[in-house]
Parts: C-alpha cells; sequence; structure tokens
C-alpha cells in the first residue's frame, strides 16, 4: 500500500486472535482502514509445546492472556501509519484499558517523538461496552519460576541469583539468536522458547517508507513469556529490569520521552495488575532488579564469570537482519556497558568480553560525553544515568590500570566539578525505589555480593 494511503488511515483495530494447541502456534489479526481501504497484518507466536495437554483451566487462563498480549502487541503495526483512532475488539476492565492506553501512549513516545505525532502521546483507546466475565484466581507464586533471558548481563545476574537461591529458574527467551544459545549453554540449564514472526508486510512497508520507529519491546516479550509460564505451568516470570529503566530521557510537548518505558516500574506495576484483573494470575511477573542502578548489577555481574565468552548487550546483535556477530564497540550500549564493567575487573578480562578496549579509543569520546551529560541528552539506548557515568569514571581515574587511559584522562578533564559534586553523593550501591519483588525472593541477589 503506497505511504500516502498509509498516512490516511483513520482506525486500527484487532479483527480476531487464536492459538493452535497441536501446533503451539497463534495468530494475532490487526488491520488499519481508511478511506482507501485496508491493510491487513498478522503476526505468529510459536509457543513450546508442554509435554501434557493443558487443562481446561490453564487454556481459559492463556486465553486471557493472549487477549492482551494481541493488543499490546499491536503497536509495531500500528506505527506504520498512526492513526488517530485506537478501536479495542472487546469490552475490557480499568486495569487492562490502562496497560493498553499506556503501550500506546508513552510505549510509543519516543516514535512519537521523532515523528513529530503528539497525538499518538494523548490516544485514547475506544473500548466497546459491556461487562468482561470475571477471571478465574490462579495463584503460581510458589512454583518454578520463568526467567527471561536476553543474552546480556542483567538476565545472566538474575538467573545466577535465582539459581543459587535454590529457586530451579526455566532459562526463557523469544526468538533466541546465538547469543542467547550460547548463554543458555553456558548455564546449563534447560531453556524455553517461543518464536515470533513478525508480518513480513511490515518490513515491505518499512522499505517503502511507512513510518517506523522504537516500539515498547519488552512488554510484548513479557507477555509471551507470562502466555509461556501459564502453559506450562511454571510460576512468576521473572525480569531483569534496572532501576534507570525508569527515568525519562527527557521532556517533550509537556511528555516525559522514556526509551525504556516497557522495562520501567509503572509499566511494570500496569501489567501486573491487567493481569491479575484480566487472567486472575496473583504472581505473574517482576524484576528482580528493580531496585539496582546499571552500576550495582556490573559490578554483581563481575562476580559471576562463567558467562565471559559470551555475553552481548548490545543491540546490534539483537536485529533481525545485518546483526552483528557480538559487541559492535561503537553505540552507546557498548560504551556505557564497557564503562560500568570496567571498575570491577581487571583490565584484559573486559577487553577480552568486549573484543576491544574502548578506554584506549579516542574515536569514542564524542559518545562518551554524552552519556557523562558533557554533551547532548542521554542516549536513546538502554543505557544508566549520567550520574552512574560519572561514578563509574570516578572509580577508573583512582585504579593504577585504568588512570592513564586516553579517554578516561580526557574526560576527567571534561566533567564539570558540579557533576563530581553529585556523583560523590550518590547512592548507585544502594538499592531503592518501588518494586514488586515478592517477600520469598527478596533476598535472592544476596548471595552475588561480591
Ligand atoms: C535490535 C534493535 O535495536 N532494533 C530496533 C531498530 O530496528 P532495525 O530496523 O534496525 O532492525 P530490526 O530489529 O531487525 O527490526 C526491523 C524492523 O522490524 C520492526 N519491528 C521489529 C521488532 C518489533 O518488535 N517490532 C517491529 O515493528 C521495526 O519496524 C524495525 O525497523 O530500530 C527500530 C526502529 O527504531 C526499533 O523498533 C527496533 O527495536 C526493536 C523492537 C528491539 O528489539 N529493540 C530492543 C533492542 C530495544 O530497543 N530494547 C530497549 C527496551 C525498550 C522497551 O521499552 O522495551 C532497550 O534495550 O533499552
Ligand atoms: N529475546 C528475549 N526474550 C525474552 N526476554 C528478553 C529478550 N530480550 C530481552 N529480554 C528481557 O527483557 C528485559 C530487558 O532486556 P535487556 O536487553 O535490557 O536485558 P539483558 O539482555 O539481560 O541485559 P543488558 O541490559 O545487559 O542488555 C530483561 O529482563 C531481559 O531478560
Amino acid at each position: 500500500m503506497p505511504n500516502e494511503q498509509l498516512r490516511r488511515m483513520d482506525a486500527f483495530t484487532f479483527p480476531s486472535y487464536s492459538i493452535d494447541l497441536a501446533t503451539g502456534e497463534a495468530l494475532f489479526d490487526y488491520a488499519l482502514t481508511g478511506p482507501d481501504g485496508e491493510q491487513r497484518f498478522t503476526e505468529v507466536i510459536t509457543f513450546p509445546l508442554p509435554d501434557a495437554l493443558p487443562s481446561d483451566a490453564t487454556v481459559a487462563t492463556l486465553d486471557r492472556v493472549l487477549a492482551l498480549l494481541h493488543l499490546v502487541a499491536g503497536v509495531s503495526y500500528y506505527k506504520t501509519a498512526a492513526p488517530p483512532r485506537l478501536v479495542l475488539p472487546a469490552p475490557l476492565g480499568a486495569d487492562a484499558v490502562a496497560l493498553v492506553t499506556a503501550v500506546y501512549t508513552k510505549g510509543l513516545a519516543e516514535y512519537a517523538y521523532r515523528n513529530r505525532l503528539p497525538h499518538v502521546l494523548k490516544l485514547t483507546p475506544e473500548v466497546p461496552a459491556g461487562d468482561v466475565p470475571p477471571a478465574r484466581g490462579y495463584d503460581t507464586s510458589e512454583l518454578r519460576p520463568l526467567s527471561a533471558v536476553g543474552g546480556g548481563k542483567d538476565s545472566i545476574v538474575s538467573l545466577e541469583a535465582l539459581r543459587r537461591a535454590g529457586f530451579d529458574p526455566v532459562p526463557f527467551s523469544v526468538n533466541p539468536n546465538h547469543v542467547i544459545v550460547a548463554v543458555n549453554e553456558a548455564s546449563g540449564l534447560t531453556p524455553l522458547a517461543a518464536r515470533r514472526r513478525i508480518d513480513p508486510v511490515l518490513f515491505d512497508l518499512n522499505a517503502a517508507g511507512a513510518r517506523n520507529g522504537h516500539i515498547p519491546v519488552t512488554a510484548i516479550n513479557s507477555l509471551i513469556a507470562v502466555a509461556t509460564a501459564v502453559l506450562h505451568g511454571l510460576g512468576p516470570v521473572v525480569m531483569s529490569n534496572e532501576r534507570s529503566a525508569s527515568d525519562p530521557n527527557l521532556v517533550w510537548d509537556g511528555h516525559e520521552i522514556n526509551h525504556q518505558w516497557s522495562k520501567g516500574v509503572e509499566a511494570e506495576g500496569l501489567l501486573r495488575a491487567a493481569l491479575a484483573e484480566h487472567a486472575g494470575l496473583t504472581e505473574p511477573y517482576f524484576s528482580l532488579l528493580r531496585s539496582l542502578s546499571e552500576l550495582h548489577i556490573a559490578r554483581l555481574f563481575a562476580a559471576i564469570d562463567r558467562y565471559d565468552a559470551v555475553v552481548t548487550s548490545c543491540n546490534a546483535a539483537f536485529k533481525l537482519r545485518d546483526a552483528s556477530e557480538r559487541w559492535c564497540r561503537d553505540c552507546p550500549k557498548c560504551r556505557f556497558v564497557f564503562l560500568a564493567m570496567a571498575p570491577f575487573m581487571p583490565r584484559e578480562r573486559v577487553v577480552g568480553i568486549f573484543g576491544g578496549d574502548l578506554l584506549a579509543d579516542e574515536r569514542q569520546l564524542p559518545g562518551y560525553r554524552e552519556l557523562l551529560g558533557v554533551d547532548g541528552h542521554k542516549p536513546f539506548e538502554c543505557v544508566g544515568e549520567v550520574e552512574e557515568s560519572v561514578v563509574a569514571l570516578g572509580l577508573l581515574a583512582e585504579q593504577d590500570q585504568w588512570r592513564d587511559a586516553p579517554v578516561v584522562r580526557a574526560l576527567v578533564d571534561a566533567v564539570p566539578e558540579p557533576a563530581w559534586a553529585t556523583a560523590a553523593r550518590s547512592d548507585v550501591f544502594t538499592p531503592g525505589g518501588p518494586t514488586f519483588v515478592p517477600a520469598a525472593y527478596a533476598k535472592a541477589l544476596d548471595d552475588l555480593a561480591p
């Protein structure tokens, strides 16, 4: 469909979803409608099947989770046109409506900002009137947790914390690539995986110049994980989303723009409430690392060494096409994670993990100046706060192994005095802020403390 027609689309709708329990294949249908006709999409998600047929009660709960996933996963297709109307397919409770509203507004906020589409920030879903039959209550809090694995340092810290605390976690990933497969192998645990196939029509539309941009992918992966846990009779989905994920990059038109919104604590609370209301799940999902800074997590990661040859946090390695093998060594995330790990490891270890020394390479300076708040705003990437970067730099400046690295020297001179003063008072190693970690899991991180 030509781009001009896409831009005249009036509504985004959710015609249907279904799952075939013989194959695990679920189909999620979407439509853009407007004066020039309709553009349909179908996303296919294939769930791993359990050994035994699920009970009717499990199938009923699964259906409720899939209904939420259907709504949330529509963002990928909505964004090709950004029509003014978001028309939901069935009545929905207040908590589920709150989740959907936030996913399409706050979750798409970076997309709205970059494409200059302020109406997206104010979208209000149209919800058909009617009652939603109450969900059956389903308490899975005592069952084995499903631990989401993204291949980076954060999920490795959670997996090891759960394992050492005796929770017997099941690693879980959506579309595991070679990095995730290698991390799972290094863990020695038997993983579960779901396959997600975006409708190829989306790529054709992108190539023809359709609107594109960042989407709240963690919300989608999270609901796929919860559906898998339900299907397999497993317990809570454990995420590894950190404290700083809740902090916005900037404010635009009076709205916070946060690249990591669906990793933040607000999204976590909304997802939990929607799952409780719509699917009856009482303890479905939480982030074990919520109270920790990125720098704190990097320090915990340094105490674990079995994943050095495989750990990869760089997003370039997770592209659907033309992915990098491991760290690209030239993006904000590579720069930040190198800076965050370096204070807690021998120099040769961190250089070995990344395959190069970013703090010896002066071409990295402009990117590091952004991370340290000397230039521009926090990059639209999964990176820690400016304060965390300044604390890390301060730690490096005290170490013989790093003090004379060219990038460290130049940055120490560039950081302004007030930033050093803030870093000196910093609480980056003190856990804090709201979390949803259940009491039984609260001590799981203690055994990893260096
Ligand atoms: C890997 C990555 O960063 N991808 C973003 C990138 O996409 P790109 O075009 O360079 O390559 P692909 O990832 O192969 O995607 C091709 C197109 O497919 C569409 N798409 C992909 C996944 C999806 O779930 N929905 C989609 O619609 C999209 O049109 C792609 O162009 O740039 C895109 C445009 O800005 C981003 O949408 C891609 O981001 C992925 C969805 C992605 O997985 N990103 C994560 C690495 C990510 O950003 N994680 C955040 C967490 C954010 C959150 O709130 O959940 C983080 O790490 O901070
Ligand atoms: N493909 C995936 N399948 C399932 N969960 C994922 C996937 N990718 C990321 N996640 C989860 O989403 C959350 C955010 O991902 P993120 O990339 O920040 O974490 P990470 O890979 O563990 O660590 P890092 O921040 O070092 O990259 C984490 O809980 C992670 O486990």
